[in-house]
């Protein structure tokens, strides 16, 4: 999982920085450059990116990091032995407001802007969510599928309710509409895991609550099992890296990516079907559609420029704590993604083809029946769902767009996802 080396880096071989953050400071300097030129070429980039110093990581003056746990909460759990590396974890640099309003009144009239620092725009995101209980990535099908927190849910065979409640080991983290609900119920197939059917939102909406509250959400384990959950608004939520290293360092990381032109329909689509008068996703997309200058301050673009996050997650977390799973291969391939979120995890195999089959009416791959249940086990009506069609060249200048950050994304995460080969999106 290691980045690939960099040939020709300032600091190469035999230079005193490690390689690790040799490679996080070369992706933050890139982001700046790419931004900069972004807002260069046309000065209407979301305000904040004009500003290379906003983005986290680079010269914002740096608060002191404080790893204290959250309000009313008991001590942290002990963890385990702590990963290689995890060290004392770098301060996250201070969000830098900067003034816009220049498109408030834009075509999308109400519609969620965020013209702030990346800090600032991914926790108005968050905002967002709370100021709309309705706006969330599990629907309420989802919910009763899944039955109170901590349920298996699903219509999976259930495990006897005793064992302790325990703070979660590994959480999915994102990305909205990676296909992080098809990894949960996939995972949860195994005995050694149990999961909240639920997205309990505790490291952005929750915190104050504390970890108590967190621990009571979880389902019971016995030991030797994995408690884990997904929300996937935590990989777009600056405070999340800090607070979910503040619980336990050696929490593992799961973040399902995909296509961000794709996913960015997506999460439009989803939307869409809430709110059925919002303006076409071509007019969102935009700042300046003449100028073909994208609205990168749309929510639906942003959680998309997955280099970005990934950077303020590299702060607090080894790359080697974090998997990244193919949203795409966990249609086309489940169990050979399964196979590897199992070895993350230190799971034996057992989620294997043998679990899954293709159903073509639902036109994605399900898990199959569970003895003792007659439930299907396909994802809801909300989980391939069908896209609209978009304009091509909207498609086209989104794609451009989006290479400078994938290749970015794969160089820090020594993946290639491919993204740029896929002929057409759905
Ligand atoms: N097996 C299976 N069944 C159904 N859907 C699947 C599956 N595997 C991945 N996907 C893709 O998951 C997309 C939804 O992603 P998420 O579950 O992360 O959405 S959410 O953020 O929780 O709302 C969803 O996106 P849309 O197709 O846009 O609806 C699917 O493409």
């Amino acid at each position: 999982m290691s980045p690939p080396a960099q040939p020709g880096v300032p600091g190469g071989r035999g230079s005193k920085v490690p390689p690790a953050r040799k490679l996080l400071c070369m992706c933050s300097l890139s982001l700046c450059l790419t931004y900069l030129c972004y807002s260069l070429m046309g000065g209407a980039g979301p305000a904040a990116l004009r500003s290379p110093a906003a983005l986290p990581g680079t010269a914002a003056p740096a608060a002191p990091r404080s790893p204290a746990a959250p309000p009313g909460s008991a001590a942290p759990r002990s963890a385990g032995s702590p990963p290689a590396g995890t060290g004392a974890p770098a301060a996250s640099a201070a969000p830098t407001r900067a003034a816009n309003g220049s498109r408030e009144a834009a075509a999308a009239g109400a519609w969620p802007r965020t013209p702030l620092a990346p800090g600032e725009a991914i926790a108005a995101q968050s905002g967002a969510f709370e100021r709309d209980p309705q706006e969330s990535s599990t629907t309420d099908e989802e919910l009763s599928r899944a039955g109170s927190p901590g349920s298996r849910g699903g219509g999976g065979s259930t495990t006897p309710d005793y064992g302790e409640k325990r703070l979660p080991q590994a959480l999915i983290i994102g990305v909205k509409k990676g296909g992080t609900r098809a990894l949960l119920e996939a995972i949860r197939a195994h005995p050694d895991v149990r999961a909240v059917g639920t997205e309990p939102h505790f490291f952005d909406r929750n915190y104050e609550k504390g970890l108590e509250w967190y621990r009571n959400v979880m389902p019971k384990t016995l030991d030797g099992q994995i408690t884990m959950e997904k929300t996937p608004s935590y990989f777009v939520t600056n405070e999340a890296p800090r607070r979910i290293h503040s619980m336990a360092k050696d929490t593992k990381l799961i973040v399902v990516v995909r296509n961000p032109v794709t996913r960015a329909i997506s999460d439009y689509t989803q939307t869409l079907s809430k709110k059925p008068e919002i303006p076409t996703f071509e007019v969102l997309a935009f700042k300046n559609r003449t100028l073909g200058l994208i609205d990168a301050s749309w929510s639906a673009i942003r959680i998309g420029i997955y280099a970005l996050h990934l950077e303020n997650w590299l702060q607090y977390f080894p790359l080697s704590q974090i998997l990244f799973v193919s949203g795409e291969r966990l249609i086309t391939d489940p169990a050979g993604e399964m196979a590897k979120v199992q070895d993350f995890l230190g799971l034996k195999r057992i989620v294997t083809e043998k679990h899954f089959y293709f159903n073509k009416t639902k036109g994605f791959p399900c898990l199959k029946k569970p003895e003792d249940s007659s439930a299907p086990r396909c994802l809801g009506k909300s989980k391939g769902r069908t896209h609209p069609k978009i304009d091509p060249d909207v498609i086209h200048r989104l794609r451009k767009f989006y290479k400078p950050f994938n290749v970015m994304f794969y160089q820090m995460t020594g993946q290639d996802f491919k993204w740029e080969q896929e002929e057409s999106d759905k």
